[in-house]
């Protein structure tokens, strides 16, 4: 709460200041005085040490100690606000609602907007998810002020989770006391909502989308609105008249896609790297999207690949007409690169924060848009896809010329200027233009009949913004000033005066500026309320655009890397021929391109090897290949059959989750747990190293257990990369686990490695050589080569000699059991001498397999 001090004694301003402070505890208060906006008190300090401002002071009231103060000019404020904003600070801007000069008393103000940091729409920003949580189920919407999308839905905690991670809001919303510890998966701020907020949150949205129930919205249960209302009364609450395009909320339709977990998400570096850059990451290698919409549309199928066959098949003829067509191809890049973002264009013009710059953008985008359709409905397309694109691109050429009319082609920066609407527009604009005009020949011809008549030739006619108009007479003269003449000033060398007929002049000239300005602003006016009535319009065909950039963006790819087309298919099978990783051969010259071998009958597959063979790399080659498949996008590859997957599931590095404030290997156990419990059938599972994190024997017999449940329950395609050797036994027991290593070759007792997936189980992990390679001290490898050659067995690293003796106690103790369950009194000698032929005949083997 804002603690201040009794208002009695200070300044009006100041009080009038502790009000608002009063109201908006939590935010830095931005308080407007002339050109300036100033922070106070402890605002004051916080704004000079993040914005680095000088911290200067002022008086706070009679008897009173100064305060702390600190400000930024008005008119480059929005740099000032983005800065603290990104920093995570919520700043309300109050404004002076009348003009100083005319005020009586002190001048009115109020907080007109509040910028957080999920609303802060004109910069391009992932939005506000906000959570409402009854019992186990998690109600959550997003919505994304600067492009007004707006999706709900009902989850489960883990998948609430999920639902958050795939937007990364910068500000989350959530009811008072709701167990959500978001803050541990992704960096955004929290603001707590009360109960009530959401009730009355509803029926604003009820209200302001003019529906009465949540089915008229494709909502199953009303409940699953509960998030959108306090999400759209917040966005309403903070940005007040600012508010933004926000389209109507829609039920968030996870089934139409393939299930990403936000594990896989990070561990794939799909949208950014482990450090979190963004030139890093699967997005980065692929795109080639032209405008901010097909950008975000590609973001958005990254993380949202299409699930069934029949989807991918279709945005896969999209890609390959365009492919096919490549001189259409380019024309449409061609068009699409000047091409502004007219998602984020509409948000601002609905928000009231649209420069009339930003409508010379409009203007262009739309004629850009009217081109594009014009060429396309020439041509056609074969695709669906693209001819459902086409369809939702409409021809909004009439407004673009509206604003062409209107507007003029460079008009100033901001609104109250003066100067953006062209001559012509509105017959009083034109005449009082014309007075302002002539005014200067007006002031001439009086100039010149002054001098006439009072015979003063040096008789000058000025101007300034303090005294207006003046007529100036040097001092000889004097004595031939007309007595209807006005002293105004006396200067060391003239005297300045006025005249009835010379304020007349001046009072139709200032009037005439100001009214000016009005009128233009009234024009601009109704020219923004024109171009809202159409901005479903314009929405839809930006989203059309968003779609058309985005199937170029793959065509254009496939091209210039020469990929080739996937087979989709809906067996359970992938299969590559020389494969690549997109993303780790745009960094390590001469990747080895590897084949993939998955089918109903070859189910998981186990990797071995040595450590930095690629074992990693190509478990995430095989993911994120088979997850462009299911955008439509072509692979880098010679050939490719991908069977549909319902969801893809990794575990993958560590230390990732460490912010999770549990174990390592808790946290590993966690994230497999939930695989498990998760996964079905029909997906796909990639597993690097479970089990690292404990000792060696529990990691063998959990990876162990671990494969077997897949094996045996899910059933789903799933890959694991390995230094276990003995988990390689298991395709021995089933006959769907199939073995393979990265091939390496020694050469002079120095490791090659050959990156080449080879069928088979590895020789050992090599883990001394590759530590060697690394460039541990000498002393360090030659006491570790010691230590291993005391268990006298060359190259066979350490942990296959423990898994080995786990499974050979085991083995004992069956023997053992064997020997103890021996009915002596029943047994024939015959059957003794075979009992104990067939004990000795274990004992030998289990002597045997120590090797
Ligand atoms: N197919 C490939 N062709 C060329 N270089 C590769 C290939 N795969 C991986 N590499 C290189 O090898 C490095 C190590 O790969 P990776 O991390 O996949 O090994 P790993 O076997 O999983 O190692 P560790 O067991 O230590 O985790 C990569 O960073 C990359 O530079």
């Amino acid at each position: 709460m804002w603690n201040t001090p009794s208002d009695d004694d200070l300044t009006p301003m100041l009080s009038q200041y502790h009000h608002f402070k009063r109201l908006y505890p939590d935010c830095l208060l931005l308080f407007r005085l002339g050109d300036f906006y100033e922070l106070f008190y402890e605002d004051a300090h916080i704004g000079s040490k993040e914005l680095g401002l000088v911290l200067t002071s002022r008086p706070s009231g009679k008897g009173r100690e100064r305060i702390p103060m600190c400000g930024v000019p008005y008119h480059s404020s929005s740099t000032y606000i983005n800065r603290l904003v990104s920093k995570g600070y919520k700043v309300a801007i109050c404004e002076q609602l009348e003009d100083a000069s005319q005020a009586k008393g002190i001048v009115k103000r109020d907080v007109i907007r509040v910028i957080t940091p999920g609303t802060y729409f004109e910069k391009e920003l992932s939005g506000l998810v906000c959570v409402y949580n009854k019992g186990k189920k998690y109600f959550c919407a997003y919505l994304n002020p600067s492009t007004g999308e707006f999706v709900a839905g009902a989850f489960s905690k883990e998948q609430a989770y999920e639902f958050m991670c795939k937007f990364s809001p910068k500000e989350v919303l959530l009811k008072k006391g709701t167990d959500f510890e978001f803050e541990k998966l992704i960096k955004a701020y929290r603001t707590e909502l009360d109960e009530d907020y959401f009730t009355e949150g509803l029926r604003v949205l009820f209200k302001d989308f003019n529906v009465y129930n949540s089915k008229a919205l494709g909502f199953e249960s009303q409940e699953e609105l509960i998030p959108c209302g306090g999400a759209y009364l917040y966005l309403k609450n903070t940005q007040k008249s600012f508010t933004p395009f926000v389209k109507k909320p829609r039920p968030y339709a996870d089934e139409g896609y393939v299930r990403i977990d936000y594990r896989a998400r990070r561990g794939l570096e799909l949208l950014e790297s482990y450090e979190g850059r963004e030139d890093i990451s699967l997005f980065s290698v692929i795109n080639r999207t032209l405008t901010g919409m097909g950008k975000r549309r590609l973001k958005f199928h990254i993380l949202h690949p299409f699930r069934s066959k029949e989807r991918i098949l279709k945005m896969q003829s999209a890609v390959e007409e365009l492919i096919n067509r490549r001189e259409l191809l380019l024309q449409i890049r061609e068009i699409l690169e000047d091409m502004p973002d007219l998602e984020r264009l509409t948000s601002k013009i609905s928000g009231n924060l649209a420069t009339p710059k930003d409508f010379v953008l409009l203007k262009k985008a739309l004629f850009l848009l009217a081109d594009l359709r014009e060429k396309l409905m020439n041509v056609g397309f074969s695709s669906e896809v693209l001819k459902e694109q086409l369809q939702d691109m409409e021809d909004l050429r009439d407004i673009a010329l509206d604003i062409d009319t209107t507007l003029v082609d460079d008009p100033p920066l901001h609104l109250k200027e003066g100067g953006l609407i062209k001559d012509g527009v509105h017959p009083e604009l034109d005449h009082l233009r014309d007075i302002l005009r002539n005014s200067e020949k007006l002031v001439k011809e009086y100039e010149e009949k002054l001098r006439k008549e009072t015979n003063i030739q040096s008789l000058k006619i000025g101007y300034n913004r303090v005294m207006g108009f003046y007529i100036e007479v040097t001092k000889p003269n004097l004595k031939h000033v007309p007595k209807y003449f006005k002293r105004r000033q006396t200067l060391s060398n003239s005297e300045r005066f006025i005249t009835d007929e010379l304020s007349l002049m001046e009072e139709k000239i200032l009037s005439a500026q100001t009214r000016i300005k009005d009128l233009e602003y009234e024009i601009f006016l109704e020219l923004k309320e024109r171009v809202l009535s159409k901005v479903e319009n314009i929405a839809k065909s930006a989203q059309a655009i968003g779609y058309l950039d985005y199937i170029q963006s793959l065509a254009y790819l496939a091209l210039e890397q020469g990929w080739k087309k996937p087979i989709i298919t809906d067996e359970k099978v992938i299969e590559i021929k020389e494969g690549k990783h997109p993303l780790i051969c745009a960094f390590v010259k001469d990747y080895v391109p590897n084949d993939t071998h998955i089918t109903e009958d070859e189910l998981i597959i186990v990797i071995t090897g040595p450590n930095m063979a690629g074992k990693s790399s190509y478990i995430r080659q095989v993911a994120v290949l088979t997850l462009m498949a299911h955008m439509g996008s072509f692979l880098p590859c010679e050939y490719a059959r991908i069977g549909t997957v319902s969801s893809l599931h990794a575990r993958i590095g560590s230390g990732d989750m460490l912010a999770l404030g549990v174990s390592t290997f808790m946290n590993e156990m966690l994230e497999v747990a939930s695989i498990l419990n998760s996964a079905d059938e029909r997906s796909l599972i990639i597993l690097d190293e479970v089990g690292r994190g404990t000792s060696t024997y529990d990691g063998i017999a959990l990876s162990k257990a671990i494969l077997e449940y897949i094996a045996e329950n899910i059933k789903a395609r799933t890959l694991i990369a390995t230094h276990y050797l003995e988990i390689t036994k298991l395709e021995e027991r089933f006959p769907c686990i199939k073995n393979y290593h990265m091939a390496i070759s020694k050469n002079q007792d120095k490791l090659l490695f050959l990156y080449r997936l080879t069928r088979g189980k590895a020789e050992g992990s090599f883990g001394i050589e590759v530590a060697k390679m690394a460039g541990l001290p000498e002393k360090v490898i030659r006491r570790a080569e010691e230590i291993l050659s005391e268990y006298q067995v060359p190259f066979l690293e350490k942990v296959y000699i423990q898994s080995v003796h786990i499974e050979k106690e085991h083995k004992w103790q069956e023997i053992l059991q064997h020997i103890e369950s021996i009915d002596i009194a029943h047994t024939t000698p015959l059957q003794a001498l075979m009992i104990l032929s067939e004990l000795k005949e274990r004992v030998k083997t289990l002597k045997e397999s120590l090797i």
